[in-house]
């Protein structure tokens, strides 16, 4: 069995605000709302879709609708890719990892759809033994079934695994499934959010060795 790194994916492993920010801008303009800033909608993320655009809808004073939400999400998926980026020094851990016998895996709030347009653009198919989205199972993070259903998918095991997040959610739903967090410091998160993690990377060059040292 081989030592399995599940990496968040929006504010870990990419740097998806533009692109979402960019959406939800395109959300507002049709229903003659001002745009917004940049911090504003990093602040909006983790929670998955529907949180998002819940929350940007009462931020612009916007009744929610199913309508919305349904719109969004398919302009998203299509356009998720244009200005999203793998965060410096990602490509460079992710080979490292692999090389050293990791497996990888991505558990992600993101729906699996615009997930896997994003991976597949980003050149990134088939690195991860699994890819657990938003959707994929009837629970998300923090939930654990979201990580252990991801975990299990990817054939790893909770004793040989370590979660990668910026975000409380992924803090949580790795305490709550027994694996230890390593929360990623250039991500979205405060550091606040870093409660609960083993230690926090300040860089993605820094994981390689903190990973080694909590799975040996
Ligand atoms: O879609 C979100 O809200 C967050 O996605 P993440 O879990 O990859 O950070
Ligand atoms: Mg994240």
């Amino acid at each position: 069995m081989p030592r399995l790194a599940v990496f968040d994916l929006d504010g870990t492993l990419v740097d998806s605000a533009p692109d979402i920010h960019a959406a939800l801008d395109r959300l507002m303009a049709a229903q003659v709302r001002p745009p917004f800033a940049r911090a504003e909608v990093v602040g909006m993320i983790g929670d998955g879709v529907r949180a998002l655009v819940q929350r940007a809808c009462a931020a612009r004073d916007l009744a929610f609708s199913e309508a919305l939400l349904a719109g969004f999400t398919a302009d998203y998926t299509a356009r998720a890719a244009e200005e999203t980026v793998l965060f410096p020094g990602i490509a460079e851990a992710l080979e490292a990892l692999q090389a050293a016998g990791w497996a990888l895996a991505v558990c992600t709030n993101k729906p699996a759809a615009a997930t896997a347009a994003l991976l597949s653009a980003l050149g990134l198919d088939g690195r991860f033994a699994a890819v657990g989205g938003g959707d994929s199972f009837p629970v998300r993070k923090p939930d654990p079934g979201h990580l252990l259903g991801t975990l299990r998918a990817a054939g790893g095991e909770p004793g040989q695994a370590v979660m990668i997040g910026d975000h409380r959610n992924d803090v949580l739903a790795a305490r709550g499934a027994g694996l230890p967090c390593l929360f990623a410091g250039w991500g979205y998160g405060p550091p606040a959010m870093a409660e609960g993690a083993v230690a926090t990377a300040a860089t993605p060059a820094a994981l390689v060795p903190a990973l080694r040292d909590l799975l040996p």
